[in-house]
């Protein structure tokens, strides 16, 4: 079960250590790992998975799938650290779950499961903790209802239905033809699965290009799917449904979105020289390296290579002075969970840095929009906040104050709140508190023991 829902809030102050350095893996990709387990989940046969997240969102996918009839195991650790294998249902043999299906604070879990249920003649509740209980499923209930399934939902604020929810599925659902109302790779994901036990053809028109992880590991596990660009770059994509999967054996990346902390901490701390192994740079995923390197960060990509079907390399990240600047909001999706950490580097750049177009950060685990904005400005940061951004400020590399003694900032149950802000407390005079660290479990569960390593490594002379 989810940490933060079942023990008392974990707070920590985060203070300036020695540089980072040495070498260093991240975890694997969060996305890749819900979509490994769900998809080898759908196929006949044994699907094998190493480098697969342990954290606490992928879990809340493994326990669902267990309840909808899968075989989930974890083997002991071989040469490449532990594997996972799934024994797989077939597409439209899911079982009926006995009891709710407890997500956590898992906004992927949710969606693209309620995406598996709507086609299959089954009936799921769905619950949550108080973070995912407050994010809009209005979203996915919409196009899954035109395929025929039927929601139950709590109200939400704005009429779209949030969590506890009952779903009651289809089968056979119809097919639909769906243009996303919003760049969103977890409503295109829904739709795309629900579509794999559904006849004919689904389709979803997807007009900005969000993370394509399904497309290719749909792809890859056998079912039909094109996907058309065209020239204005409007994606369309078509599956064919009633797919029957084939067993996968998958060696997920490292996650971008993970080492995109590490690769801020280097870039901000003094005599840092860190090289984070494993990276995914999938173009769907990497905008931020690109952002940062406009900004004057020196990120090296080596030995750039293929892991599981995507691009991968090894950065070297070294401390390097920054410049704020206008991030083009066309880059928005490629690096949609890295916003946070993006504020705290540009909060330390020379300059100002101008972000717009982040209206769907507002919708996340938290409002990252305001709360980074008050987390940012208790360190001592100059913001501003606006409809769909923030206007940073930034010192000129002059460490941040800290918070004050006795004031935390506040997480909200928010993962990438807690560690973008300890990553300010290594570029800040005296520290800054962070009120809770358990959500960090939900996608990075090594990141303070990575972050004590990556520091020491220069004291200890390891590499
Ligand atoms: O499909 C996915 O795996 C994800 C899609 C994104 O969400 P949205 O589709 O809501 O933007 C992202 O924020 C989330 O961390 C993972
Ligand atoms: C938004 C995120 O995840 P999810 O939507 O799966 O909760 C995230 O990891 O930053």
């Amino acid at each position: 079960m989810h940490s933060a829902a079942t023990s008392a809030p974990r707070p920590r102050r985060f203070t300036a250590a020695g540089p980072l350095t040495g070498r260093i893996r991240v975890p694997g990709d969060k996305s890749i790992s819900h979509r490994s387990i769900m998809l080898g989940a759908l196929a006949v046969g044994r699907t094998r998975v190493t480098g697969l997240l342990e954290g606490e969102d992928v879990m809340s996918t493994a326990a669902a799938m267990r309840a909808m009839g899968a075989s989930i195991e974890r083997l002991p650790d071989g040469a490449s650290g532990p594997e996972w294998v799934i024994d797989g249902v077939g597409v439209g043999s899911l079982l009926q779950p006995k009891q709710a299906l407890d997500m956590g604070n898992s906004g992927t879990s949710t969606r693209l499961l309620m995406g598996l249920v709507a086609s299959h003649a089954i009936t799921a509740t769905f619950i949550g903790d108080a973070s995912l209980s407050k994010r809009p499923m209005g979203r996915v209930i919409e196009p899954l209802s035109q395929m025929g399934a039927d929601f139950t939902a709590a109200p939400s604020g704005n009429g779209g239905g949030r969590l506890p929810l009952t779903l009651r599925g289809i089968a056979p659902a119809v097919p639909i033809s769906y243009r996303l109302p919003v760049a969103s790779a977890q409503v295109k994901s829904a739709v795309l699965l629900a579509g794999l036990n559904t006849p004919g053809i689904t389709t979803v028109i997807e007009p900005v290009p969000t993370r394509d992880h399904s497309e290719r590991m749909l792809k890859g596990f056998g079912a039909q799917l094109s996907v058309d660009v065209a020239p204005d770059g409007t994606r369309t994509i078509q599956l064919v449904g009633e797919a029957e999967l084939r067993p996968q054996t998958i060696e997920v990346p490292g996650d971008p979105s993970s080492a995109a902390f590490f690769v801020v901490a280097a870039l901000l701390v003094p005599g840092s020289d860190l090289v984070i192994e494993n990276v995914g740079l999938n173009p769907t995923r990497a905008a931020l390296f690109g952002v940062l390197r406009d900004m004057g960060g020196q990120i090296e990509e080596l030995d750039r290579r293929n892991v599981g079907g995507e691009p991968v390399a090894d950065l070297r990240v070294r401390h390097s002075a920054l410049t704020g600047i206008a991030v083009d909001p066309a880059v928005v999706p490629s690096m949609v969970d890295e916003f946070p950490v993006l504020f705290v580097a540009a909060a330390l750049a020379s300059g100002r840095t101008l972000t717009t177009g982040l209206e769907e950060l507002r919708v996340k685990e938290s409002d990252r929009i305001a709360v980074m904005r008050a987390a940012l400005e208790l360190a001592g940061a100059t913001v501003t906040e606006t409809a769909d951004g923030l206007i940073i400020d930034g010192t000129g590399a002059e460490p941040l104050p800290g918070t004050p003694e006795g004031a935390a900032v506040s997480t909200h149950l928010d993962h990438r709140i807690a560690m973008s802000m300890a990553v300010a407390g290594l570029a800040s005079r005296s520290g800054v508190e962070v009120d809770d660290t358990r959500p960090i479990a939900t996608s990075f569960p090594v990141f303070e023991a990575l972050l004590a390593r990556a520091s020491r490594a220069e004291a200890d002379g390891a590499a």
